[in-house]
């Protein structure tokens, strides 16, 4: 990236106003403030009638933490302004509208096309084909994607890594196994990867979605679950396998799960009645288990199935933690612990019956390897521990489904009581 400047074009305040208001944010309810804007090479110069650069937000928070995001930038002349304007620039002496590209589909192909022609930063990984068009996807994420054509869909990362991003690293570990979307570039500037160019995977249905569906007219889903089990398990032997294994002992989870059980209690007193419940589960963990790269924030919503495969998305790790800890290696039962959370989900929404939810968990488990002993007792920490998780998470975004991981709980209470 360029140099740091405090406030270029009046970009300081126009960014951290649009960040204010924007999903990929996750800053709101932290205090914290602007500290700078760096712009990034231009990748076409505004003189050439549409300028394309990006520009990092730097946030100041209450708590010291910093975080840097990402908002790629158009110049466009005032007159031919396509993207809301966030500032006017003056550059080399003429008046450009400053938008976002994501807002600027012209933009957004010719950003494309640029890449793919070797922009400096782009690291070719398969077939970019010229002159498709550019649609921003419209549903709930915490980045932004724009859809090229029917073929490829670019990830832009918004809140930054130092290093290689993790769903990047994991994208290119997983790459031709058939488990995830092929990746096709990824865009970055120095060691900070911008954006993420994968295969668009045709007539994508989104897992939850199917799930709940499934669950409301009662029909099994155990094929589906025990499909997305063989997968996930593939998943695992390939990550184990490219990028290695650990071994972790047993008092340094305890330490994490009882450190995060602490901090959730302390913001949902919700919790605090289901401590000896969890700490159970805490008491039944093997010495050493081993640990890998996972998923990190594995669930139905993080899986779709085009032409009759599941595909795993979205390698980032549950966004509240911190970007080291995602990174970190960790047990493989914790993605199997979410996916079975994520059918409680489906089961809740589609009102299904007990007996709907305990054979999708038994067919996801089969399809995966049923665990042995040692694994069923890390299993059940990581469910207790997801489902606290969850507690936070609904709080803090969606209150009105805090009773799904809260009778979760009860019946972990209820079974070891
Ligand atoms: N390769 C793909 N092909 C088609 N749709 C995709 C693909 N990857 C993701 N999606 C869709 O885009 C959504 C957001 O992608 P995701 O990687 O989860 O973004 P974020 O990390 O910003 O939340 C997914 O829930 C899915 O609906
Ligand atoms: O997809 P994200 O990485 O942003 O994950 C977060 O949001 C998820 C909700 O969208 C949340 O998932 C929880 O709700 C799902 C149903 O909407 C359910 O399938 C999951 O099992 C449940 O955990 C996820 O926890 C959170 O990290």
């Amino acid at each position: 990236m360029g140099t740091t400047t405090h406030m270029p074009e009046s970009l300081l305040p126009a960014l951290w106003q649009l960040a204010q208001g924007a999903r990929w944010f996750a800053g709101r309810s932290r205090g914290g403030r602007p500290e700078g804007v760096t712009l990034g090479r231009w990748l076409t110069p505004a003189s050439s009638g549409v300028g394309i650069r990006s520009a990092v937000l730097e946030v100041l928070f209450d708590s010291g933490e910093r975080e840097r995001y990402h908002v790629p930038l158009t110049y466009r002349p005032v007159s031919e302004a396509v993207a809301p304007e966030l500032a006017r620039a003056d550059v080399d002496g003429s008046e450009f509208s400053v938008g976002e590209l994501c807002d600027d589909p012209a933009a957004a192909s010719l950003l494309l096309d640029l890449l793919r022609d070797g922009a400096p930063g782009f690291e070719s990984f398969g077939e970019i084909p010229t002159g498709l068009v550019a649609r921003r996807f419209t549903g709930e994420q915490s980045n932004t994607s724009l859809f090229f054509g029917t073929s490829l869909v670019c990830k832009v990362f918004r809140r930054l890594e130092e290093g290689s991003n993790v769903d990047v690293e994991l994208h290119r570990a997983l790459a031709g196994t058939g488990s995830v979307a092929e990746i096709h570039g990824v865009w970055s500037d120095g060691d900070v990867d911008l954006a993420i160019i994968t295969e668009a995977l045709a007539q994508p249905e989104d897992g939850y979605d199917l799930a709940c569906e499934h669950a409301r007219r009662s029909s099994s889903f155990d094929d589906h679950a025990h499909a997305l089990g063989a997968t996930l398990a593939a998943v695992h032997e390939t990550l184990a396998e490219r990028l290695g294994t650990e071994s972790r002992q047993a008092p340094a989870l305890r330490a994490t799960l009882e450190r995060r059980f602490v901090a959730a209690a302390a913001e949902a007193p919700e919790v605090g009645p289901y401590r000896d419940a969890i700490a159970s589960t805490w008491g039944a963990l093997p010495e050493t288990f081993p640990t890998q790269r996972i998923h990190g924030d594995c669930h139905l919503g993080q899986v779709l199935l085009s032409a009759g495969h599941w595909r795993y998305v979205d390698f980032e790790g549950e966004p509240l933690k911190t970007l080291e800890e995602r990174r970190e290696p960790d047990s493989r039962w914790r993605d199997v612990a979410g996916m079975l959370r994520s059918f409680d989900y489906a089961a809740a929404a589609g009102e299904a019956t007990a007996a709907w939810l305990a054979g999708t968990r038994q067919a996801f488990l089969a399809g995966y390897g049923l665990p042995d002993g040692q694994e069923r007792a890390l299993l059940a920490a990581f469910e207790a521990d997801k489902a606290v998780y969850e507690v936070i998470y609904e709080r803090r975004n969606r209150p009105h489904l805090i009773h799904v991981p809260i009778d979760s709980l009860n019946r972990l209470a209820g079974e070891t009581r």
